[in-house]
């Protein structure tokens, strides 16, 4: 006797969004679903809106209409449940500029919610290795490059337990080896049943990720090339 297959349910879905800001409509009908070991791509023009999609998934901001249900329940449904089991980060490095890097690290581990992390940990001197800033671990912060302030941000990405990640242009200012050590990081994610949502204007060159994508259709770019 066969049995019948069931799907497993997607970890994200989000039901036929749209943004509406300033009185332009950014997107509409924007509809897609996010399994465990999936990698989506946000793409579209500058202006899209795919910054706007990133943080109405994370519950950062209403959209103006549609649903997103994470693990079957709307989002909205205990926003603390959802928040612990999302890392969102945005396009800004999220970093305290007067703390030292080592300092970032070990405060990024604790936020994390590693109530045991210690100060000079031997852990966040291996992720300083590893994020390739060693060396540099008693510089303040924010007279670190973009790139080094990029790096020391997504830390973040090795504390976190989180299974869903939500990362808005996560290469911006990495250097070869830093975006190859990031998607190093997303293979090793989604590898565990990881979820990956991220918006970047570059392909990704590791062929395994496999990224599947949504494009936003450019509303208000067409409408600013048709005048033009
Ligand atoms: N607070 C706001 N009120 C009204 N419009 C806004 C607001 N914030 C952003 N916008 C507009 O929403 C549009 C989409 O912005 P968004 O940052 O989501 O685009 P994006 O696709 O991420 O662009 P980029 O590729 O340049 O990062 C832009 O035209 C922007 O001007």
């Amino acid at each position: 006797m066969k049995h019948k297959t069931t799907e497993p349910l997607p970890r994200l879905r989000a039901h036929e969004l749209s943004s509406v800001r300033g009185g332009r409509t950014l997107f509409e009908h924007v509809s897609f679903e996010v399994h465990a070991g999936e990698l989506w791509q946000i793409t579209g023009a500058n202006g899209a809106g795919k910054s706007t999609l990133l943080r109405m998934l994370a519950g950062l901001m209403p959209s103006s209409s549609g649903r997103i249900e994470f693990n079957n329940q709307p989002i909205q449904y205990d926003r603390s449940v959802y928040h612990q089991q999302l890392l969102f980060i945005g396009h800004k490095p999220a970093v305290k500029a007067e703390l030292t890097a080592l300092e970032n690290v070990y405060w990024q581990r604790r936020l994390s919610g590693d109530k045991t992390a210690q100060q000079d940990s031997s852990s966040d001197w291996d992720l300083l290795e590893t994020i390739g800033l060693l060396g540099l671990e008693d510089e303040v912060t924010g007279r670190l490059s973009a790139g080094q302030q990029r790096r020391v941000a997504l830390t973040r990405l090795w504390h976190s337990q989180a299974p869903l990640w939500i990362l808005d242009e996560p290469f911006t200012a990495l250097d070869v080896k830093g975006i190859a050590m990031l998607q190093q990081r997303f293979q090793t994610h989604l590898g565990q049943g990881g979820s990956i949502v991220m918006t970047s204007h570059q392909a990704l060159s590791l062929a395994s990720l496999n990224p599947k994508q949504r494009h936003l259709g450019e509303t208000y770019a067409n409408a600013m090339g048709a005048q033009s």
